[in-house]
């Protein structure tokens, strides 16, 4: 890709992880995000240019106007109510694209402001409970998809630009109409978080002793480890995906009144077929997203938190002939403390590696 300016309007967890993906593919890209407070420094911004992540930080709109490229990375409504302060500021072949979890209203505003050919959405399929550039990294969006929405009006090259784009920063990029978006990320994203925090609420509002919060491990932590994402970014979410939510969350509603009625008349194989039937779809989702196009060779270990632990396993596995093809920690919801993440070239390596972690006693998770 070319020498770009960037500008990011949003600068947290995603618009983050974008810039660093971007200066890692091109240092020569200049990178400028544009924060709304003049008066109240942005310790975080300012990390970003020590960093050299960002260029610079800006604070009037009017100085994003040499960017080939806008990335809006704030809570979705206030990506939309950013197009119009923008139509007069950005250049006619400025590609305008947002990161929101929604996808119809931003399209739509676009449009009837007149920056549909210029507008394209995006939504990367990635992310966690964290927020803020502090917990952002480049391979947040690695092997993730990334859905992009162009408007009826999007201009084809723009749509293959970015298609492109975002392919090179080691994302999935899959493109969808705005509303088949907004259904699907309602049932497999938005509803899911109502019910993680309303089952928080649950233990929250009936424990009166503690002793629920206590004892509450294991399961109830991992289903609701996504209670603990940004409040606002959620709100901002609810607001703008109404219909598809509630669709949603009336068929579920629904589910549930239909196993609570098993349950009070002992339908001993009703009971049995709900959790049986969900298991088996459940196992039957795919593991990484990468599973699809370009299969990834993994592995997960838990390692003590100790200078030379990583060293101690990457010569273990050296010393097997066991090539390395990317080693790091990660930190996500499925791991919460952190593991090493160690990827293969090859199934047969991954397996043998497992193996041979297994019998020098390291915890081994295959995904
Ligand atoms: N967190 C996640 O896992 C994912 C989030 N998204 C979407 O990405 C967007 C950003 O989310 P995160 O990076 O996770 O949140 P974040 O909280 O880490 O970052 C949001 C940033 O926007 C800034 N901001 C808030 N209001 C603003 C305004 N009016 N003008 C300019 N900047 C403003 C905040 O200061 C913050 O730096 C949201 O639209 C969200 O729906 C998309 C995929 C995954
Ligand atoms: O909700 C999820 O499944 C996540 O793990 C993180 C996330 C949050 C919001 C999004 O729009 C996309 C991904």
């Amino acid at each position: 890709m070319n020498d770009l300016v960037v500008g990011f309007i949003g600068f947290g967890l995603i618009g983050g992880s974008l810039a660093h993906a971007l200066r890692e593919q091109n240092p020569k890209h200049t990178l400028i995000a544009y924060y709304y407070n003049k008066n109240k420094a942005n310790t975080e911004l300012s990390r970003a240019v020590q960093d050299g992540v960002l260029n610079d930080i800006v604070y009037d709109l009017q100085e994003l106007q040499e960017c080939n490229m806008l990335f809006l990375c704030a809570p979705v409504l206030s990506n939309i109510s950013y197009l119009s302060k923008l139509k007069d500021v950005v250049k006619a072949d400025c590609i305008i694209t947002d990161v929101g979890s929604v996808k119809g209203n931003i399209c739509r505003e676009a449009v009837s402001l007149g920056l549909g050919n210029q507008f394209i959405g995006g939504h990367p399929m990635a992310g966690s409970e964290k927020t803020g550039y502090s917990n952002s990294y480049s391979r947040l969006l690695e092997n993730a998809y990334y859905i992009l929405t162009p408007t009826k009006e999007t201009d084809s090259n723009i749509t293959e630009y970015l298609y492109k784009l975002i392919k090179g920063l080691g994302s999935i990029p899959v493109i969808l109409e705005p509303s088949e978006h907004d259904d699907i990320t309602a049932a497999i994203s938005h509803v899911p978080h109502i019910i993680a925090s309303s089952l928080v609420g649950m233990v929250k509002n009936t424990d009166h002793e503690d002793k629920m919060k206590m004892l509450a491990a294991g399961g109830f932590k991992d289903i609701t480890r996504i209670a603990s994402s940004s409040p606002v970014m959620w709100q901002n979410i609810c607001l703008t995906n109404t219909d598809s939510i509630l669709h949603f969350l009336e068929y579920y509603i629904d589910s549930l009144k239909e196993i609570t009625d098993s349950l009070r008349d002992s339908k001993e194989e009703t009971i049995l077929e709900f959790f049986q039937s969900a298991g088996e779809y459940r196992d039957s989702i795919p593991n990484t997203s990468a599973g699809l196009l370009n299969k990834v060779f993994e592995l997960y270990l838990d390692i003590n938190d100790e200078a030379g632990a990583i060293a101690t396993v990457a010569t273990l596995l050296a010393g097997h002939q066991l090539s390395i093809k990317n080693i790091g920690i990660i930190h996500n919801r499925e791991f919460e403390e952190g593991v090493l993440r160690i990827e293969f070239y090859q199934q047969d390596s991954c397996n043998a590696a497992a193996l041979l972690l297994r019998q020098n006693h390291y915890t081994v998770y295959e995904r």
